[in-house]
C-alpha cells in the first residue's frame, strides 16, 4: 500500500486525558456480540499478553465487537505488502483491569516512594484506565470497542515504536517524538524510525474509523464511550458485556 502516513505528524493533544470527561457521553447499548479475532491469520495475528502473563481473569481468546473486528480486517488493507496486524488484548475482565491497575500503582509507589496518593492515582490512571464496574462508566476495553496492537513486517519482525507495549513512562504517549521536533530537538536515525511506526500505526486505525488513546502509541477505540468523546459523537454504542461461554464460564 503506497501512502504517506509514515511522512504525516500525528497530532499533538492539546490537553491531557480526562478520564472524567471520557465518562461522559451516554451509552445506547446495540447488543452487538463479542467474536474471537482470530481467524484471519494471513492478516491478523494473536498474542493474548495478558493470558500469556497469567493475569487474574484473563482470557485466551481476544474477543472483540463485530464492527470492531471488521474495522480492523478494513484497516490491513492500508498495511505495507506482507504485514501484518499482532493483537495484544481486546476484550478485557473487570478482574483483569483491577489486577493491572493495583499492579501498577504498588509498582510506581515502590519505585517512587515519595509520590503522593493522588500523584500515584495520576500516573496509574496515565497507563491503565480506572477500574469500574459502574455500567454508565465501563472501563474501555471491557466494552470490546478498545484494542491494543501492533504491527509485524513480511518476516514477521514486530516494527520498533521505541517502548514495549504497556511501557509506563512518558516515550509511550503516542507524539513523544513529534514533540521533541516541535521542541526543536534533533532526532536519531532510530527515533525517526520509531516516530514514522506510530505514524504508520496511528493513521492505518484512524483512517479505518478508529480513534486514539494519545498516552499510548498501541490502544484504539470503536463505539465506546472513548471513542465518543474524541471524535464528538453524541452517544457511545458500546456498554460493558461479556463473552458468552456455554460449560464453564471462567470470568463467573
Ligand atoms: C493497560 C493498557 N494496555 C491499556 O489498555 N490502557 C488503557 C488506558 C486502558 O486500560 O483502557
Ligand atoms: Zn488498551
Amino acid at each position: 500500500m503506497d501512502n504517506n502516513f509514515k511522512k504525516t505528524p500525528i497530532p499533538i493533544p492539546k490537553a491531557p486525558w480526562d478520564w472524567v470527561k471520557s465518562h461522559e457521553p451516554i451509552i445506547t447499548e446495540t447488543h452487538e456480540p463479542l467474536i474471537n479475532a482470530e481467524f484471519f491469520p494471513e492478516k491478523i495475528l494473536s498474542s493474548p499478553e495478558y493470558y500469556i502473563q497469567q493475569l487474574p481473569g484473563s482470557i485466551l481468546p481476544i474477543m472483540m465487537r463485530k464492527s470492531v473486528y471488521l474495522k480492523i480486517v478494513e484497516a490491513t488493507k492500508l498495511l505495507p505488502d506482507g504485514y501484518k496486524f499482532v493483537l495484544l488484548d481486546s476484550w478485557r475482565s473487570n478482574e483483569t483491569q483491577l489486577s493491572l491497575f493495583n499492579s501498577l500503582k504498588e509498582q510506581l509507589r515502590a519505585d517512587n516512594p515519595k509520590l503522593s496518593e493522588a500523584e500515584l492515582l495520576t500516573r496509574t490512571r496515565t497507563t491503565v484506565a480506572p477500574p469500574s464496574s459502574d455500567p454508565l462508566k465501563p472501563s474501555p476495553h471491557n466494552t470490546g470497542g478498545s484494542v491494543d496492537l501492533t504491527i509485524v513486517n513480511q518476516f514477521g519482525i514486530p516494527l520498533e515504536f521505541g517502548t514495549p507495549f504497556d511501557d509506563c513512562t512518558k516515550k509511550a504517549r503516542a507524539t513523544y517524538y513529534e514533540e521533541k521536533l516541535e521542541a526543536d530537538e534533533k532526532l536519531t536515525d532510530l527515533e525517526i524510525l520509531y516516530m514514522e511506526n506510530r505514524r504508520l500505526l496511528y493513521h492505518i486505525m484512524t483512517n479505518s474509523g478508529f480513534t486514539h488513546y494519545f498516552d499510548e502509541w498501541w490502544h484504539f477505540d470503536y463505539g465506546n464511550q472513548n471513542w465518543a468523546w474524541v471524535s464528538g459523537h453524541d452517544k457511545a454504542i458500546y456498554g460493558p458485556t461479556k463473552p458468552v461461554f456455554v460449560w464453564n464460564d471462567p470470568i463467573g
